[in-house]
């Protein structure tokens, strides 16, 4: 027998074949449906959606029915009757790396197979501490850090979620007033998948004085992405849209920015550098960088937010 060869935990694929991945899959979303979901700045377009998103969802279905199959086994194991559980996607990175836009990718293309009609969105800066709790706690300046959020309240939530549990809501964060909204709520009722993205979605658990380690909100992921681009890539990106921002949330007079609105472009810049590097950046490199093994697939972007490679965690 030929001696077994060694298998990578690895697959890389340049988007060329990772585009192929597609078979003859049909794009099921129109120009309409994708400018609806484009972020600001970002520029996500018909080709992109098909070499690269439509291949992942087409991935994504087949982990779906065999994540499924799996549970069937264990409940006829066990001798219970089969309850419906939800397929967890958590996808990270960097602040304005456009999470945001590969989660309403994925949750357009995904509505759209036949075994996953219900795609739910959550995005983690709902459980941000409010602005008076995390200024109490001396942490206004570190927004987006992990000890920022209510861990043990994000935990609760994906758990109860993915538990099958009906009606499980979740605060919501405005990007506007730069705070919680008081009162407001997101109610999450039994999809057949749930997205959770956010910066720290990958945190890895602490050890406890106890040796014991905490649970993590991965426990609960069947499928992470993490979404990366260069440091300078990220930075250039943050400061344009900062700039875009100016003329459009920052002019409303609502906006926790709005003194910003009146910058000419080159204080505005500096403002931009300035935030990007006293609170994006060091989180970037401390907390969410090191986690990006810890994704089942690593989407890295060049110039213009277009994908250029794709890594696949197989084992
Ligand atoms: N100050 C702001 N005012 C209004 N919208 C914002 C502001 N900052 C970020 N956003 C929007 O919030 C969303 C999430 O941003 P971010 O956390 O940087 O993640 P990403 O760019 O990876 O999606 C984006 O759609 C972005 O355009
Ligand atoms: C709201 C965020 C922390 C992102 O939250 P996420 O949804 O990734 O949990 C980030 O977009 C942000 O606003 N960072 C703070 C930088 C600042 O203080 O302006």
């Amino acid at each position: 027998m030929p001696p077994a060869v060694p298998l990578s935990p690895y697959l890389d694929f340049s988007r060329a074949d990772w585009a192929a991945r597609r078979e003859d899959q049909p794009l099921s979303l129109t120009p309409g449906d994708i400018a609806r979901v484009r972020g600001l700045g970002d520029r996500v377009d018909l080709r992109e959606v098909e070499e690269v998103y439509l291949p992942l969802s087409r991935l994504l279905a087949f982990y779906v029915n065999a994540t499924a199959g799996l549970h069937r086994v264990t409940t006829d194991f066990l001798g219970e009757r089969p309850a419906k559980v939800p397929f967890v996607i958590g996808i990270a990175g960097s602040v304005a790396v456009g999470k945001s836009t590969t989660a309403r990718v994925l949750r357009e293309l995904l509505r759209r197979w036949p075994q996953t009609p219900r795609v739910d969105l959550i995005t983690t800066d709902g459980f941000l501490r409010p602005n008076a709790d995390l200024e109490a706690r001396g942490l206004l300046q570190r927004k987006g850090f992990p000890e920022s959020y209510d861990r043990r309240a994000l935990l609760r939530f994906v758990a109860d979620v993915k538990s099958g549990m009906p009606s499980v809501s979740a605060p919501v964060y405005s990007h506007l007033t730069y705070d919680i909204v008081p009162g407001a709520e997101i109610v999450i009722d039994q999809p057949d998948v749930l997205i959770v993205e956010g910066l720290n979605v990958l945190q890895p658990a602490v050890v406890r004085s106890d040796q014991r380690t905490r649970q993590v909100l991965s426990d609960y992921f069947d499928f992470s992405v993490y979404v990366d681009a260069p440091v300078d890539q990220l930075r250039t990106w943050y400061i344009e849209r900062f700039l875009d921002l100016r003329e459009t949330a920052f002019a409303d007079p609502e906006s926790y920015f709005h003194r910003y609105a009146a910058l000419t472009d080159a204080e505005a810049e500096e403002t931009a550098a300035g935030i990007w590097e006293r609170i994006n950046e060091p989180n970037l490199i401390k907390n969410v960088m090191p986690t990006k093994d810890r994704a089942t697939l690593v989407l890295t972007k060049g110039e213009d937010h277009a994908v250029t490679n794709i890594r696949l965690r197989r084992l």
